[in-house]
């Protein structure tokens, strides 16, 4: 996972997210019990998946776009490119049916336009609720309805351990219903997609796990008794559904002025419905103000070529990004060779191929990289000489060890010295210098998932520190991680790399004034022409993937011309 925020980046997820992520997975199955049963479930679904029909709702939805709604058995609804798109063409804006801002930031941000709070009304009778301005009060017709149930929601949470953002989602999207079914309709601009579509999204129930169920199902039994009259013909089974929907399909909302923070989550039916995932996406989605979401190409597509996104993190494992169909192709010829890689000790040219694990066994928590069958041996993708699977593993079992402790030491005791002592060796190889990302025998490979990941938290700990030529180096090193993963299939444009250009910007801004403070105008000059120049393609990229108007494109394309930030 990519962070790039001012604060450290802990790498650690809420607990919704995780569920999120995890349900990203792409027509995961139960695990069978034996192969000759998987065999026949493998038949029997060919043989059962229906083609979904597309309602004329969505058609109509999508008219405006240059987008094409097809469904197929096996992709079912997507949707394709109807002419050439260039990189930054919007192919879907649909407002969430329902949206709520994330606990940590429910006194930060407006609940209905989503802006920063610099004026704050809050509902005074649940306080739980802010709003920026009489005219955002105005515009919300659904609080009065979810009110009460809203009150109770952190006690129901804290006791049955559900997240409180989970269920007040839930909350909100049943009063929505209810709004719809007495023929009432909150208006701010633009429709919120109706509640009815949340009934067409897949609940992927079946493999949510019985410890979820069973909370939600506490937690539904107590909202039931709060107030049956919103809830009404909701069975304690439908509030499990709406859940594992809102786990697979909902979307983070980010922060417009920050970086990578999501304020808000929302549930989003026509683009989680036609919008599937890729590894390697040629179009990414993003957050806009009023509970907007909007999808954007970011590369060229042809004619007829699937608009997908990623789901999760472009940057993940193998094994985290499950089945698709560039994570089918041949492991030897793959990028995520190297995602979880150890450099060759025989030809030092490439990594010891761990095989990819069954969609089964990672559904069972059992890949190949963490099973404890030592006898395999894995062998190098250039030379072929074999390394013993317990070797591999031991190297990076040792590795995440470092990264998690380097975690927990700025998580608990914010100890950034002792934390950039943790993640320097799994960055810079031992025995060259820092700054050349050189293959080391017996080494995590420069493009490994741990070694990448270690990185980002280091490049924080170094500007936290203050140590800026560092922080500069490493975020330079995290670009070049990032174009030699684009060379290799992964898209040039995504939202972490205008982060770490426009953080790169900032780095270098700093230095730059550090010299103007010292009187060495030539240093600074130069410093603020590389600031300049790192800010001009955070713009570049920002523009494709957020939009040339969206705050955080406008905020970093000031920065272009600003002779300092
Ligand atoms: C957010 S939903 C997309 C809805 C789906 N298109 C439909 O018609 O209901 C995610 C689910 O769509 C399917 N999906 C997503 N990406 C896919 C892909 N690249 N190929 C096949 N199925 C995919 C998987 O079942 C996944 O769990």
């Amino acid at each position: 996972m990519v962070q790039t925020t001012q604060a450290p980046a802990t790498q650690e997820q809420s607990g919704l997210e995780k569920t999120l992520d995890q349900s990203c997975c792409i027509n995961s199955t139960p695990p069978p019990t034996d192969s000759s049963a998987s065999k026949k479930k493998k038949k029997k679904s060919k043989k059962s998946a229906v083609v979904p029909e597309i309602n004329e709702y969505y058609t109509n939805t999508m008219k405006p776009y240059p987008v094409t709604l097809r469904a197929t058995k096996a992709k079912g609804r997507h949707a394709v490119a109807s002419e050439p798109l260039e990189e930054g063409t919007t192919v879907c804006l649909e407002k969430a049916t329902g949206f709520v801002v994330r606990s940590a930031f429910i006194d930060q941000q407006c609940h209905i336009c989503l802006d920063d709070l610099t004026t704050k009304m809050a509902c005074s009778d649940c306080k739980l609720i802010y709003y920026c301005s009489q005219a955002c009060v105005e515009k919300d017709t659904l609080h009065h309805r979810a009110c009460s149930v809203l009150a109770q929601v952190p006690a129901i949470g804290r006791s049955t351990d559900v997240d409180p953002d989970l269920l007040r989602l839930m909350v909100y999207l049943l009063a929505k219903r209810q709004e719809e079914k007495e023929g009432r309709e909150g208006e701010d601009g633009m429709h919120a997609t109706p509640y009815w579509c949340v009934d067409d999204l897949l609940s992927h129930k079946e493999n949510a796990s019985p410890a979820f169920i069973r909370v939600i199902s506490d937690a539904a039994q107590r909202l039931l008794v709060e107030d049956p009259e919103l809830f009404e013909s909701i069975s304690v089974d439908d509030f499990v559904t709406l859940a594992c929907k809102i786990n697979s399909n909902a979307h983070g909302l980010g922060d417009n002025h920050g970086r990578n923070t999501d304020v808000a989550l929302g549930l989003f039916p026509v683009g989680a419905l036609f919008f599937n995932h890729s590894c390697n996406p040629n179009a990414a989605f993003v957050g806009l103000n009023k509970g907007r979401l909007v999808f954007r190409t970011i590369r060229h597509v042809q004619p007829d070529e699937e608009i997908a996104v990623s789901y999760i993190d472009l940057y993940a494992s193998r094994d985290e990004r499950r089945q698709c169909k560039r994570c089918a192709s041949p492991m030897d010829i793959s990028v995520d060779r190297f995602l979880h890689g150890v450099v060759c000790t025989a030809c030092a040219q490439d990594v010891y191929v761990i095989p990819p694990s069954s969609v089964e066994d990672i559904s069972r928590g059992q890949t190949k990289l963490y099973s404890t069958k030592d006898d395999e041996v894995w062998p190098c993708a250039n030379c072929a000489s074999v390394a013993t699977a317990k070797t591999v593993r031991e190297t990076i079992k040792e590795a995440q060890q470092k990264y998690m402790t380097g975690l927990n030491c700025i998580r608990k005791e914010k100890n950034y010295r002792r934390a950039r002592k943790e993640f320097e060796p799994l960055v810079f190889s031992q025995k060259k210098p820092r700054t050349e990302p050189t293959l080391t025998p017996g080494e995590l490979h420069p493009q490994d998932a741990i070694r990448f990941n270690a990185s980002i938290p280091l490049m924080n700990c170094l500007r936290y520190e203050n140590d800026l030529k560092c922080a500069v180096d490493v975020n330079r090193m995290i670009l070049e991680f990032m174009e030699q993963q684009a060379k290799q299939q992964l898209p040039e444009n995504t939202s972490e790399m205008a982060d770490f250009w426009q953080n790169l910007g900032e780095l270098c801004d700093s230095v730059a004034k550090d010299y103007g403070a010292n009187g060495r105008l030539p240093l600074e000059k130069k410093w603020n022409k590389d600031a300049r120049s790192a800010f001009a393609q955070a713009a570049k990229i920002r523009a494709i993937v957020f939009g040339p108007d969206h705050p955080k494109t406008v905020i970093v394309k000031k920065y272009v011309n600003h002779s300092s930030v």
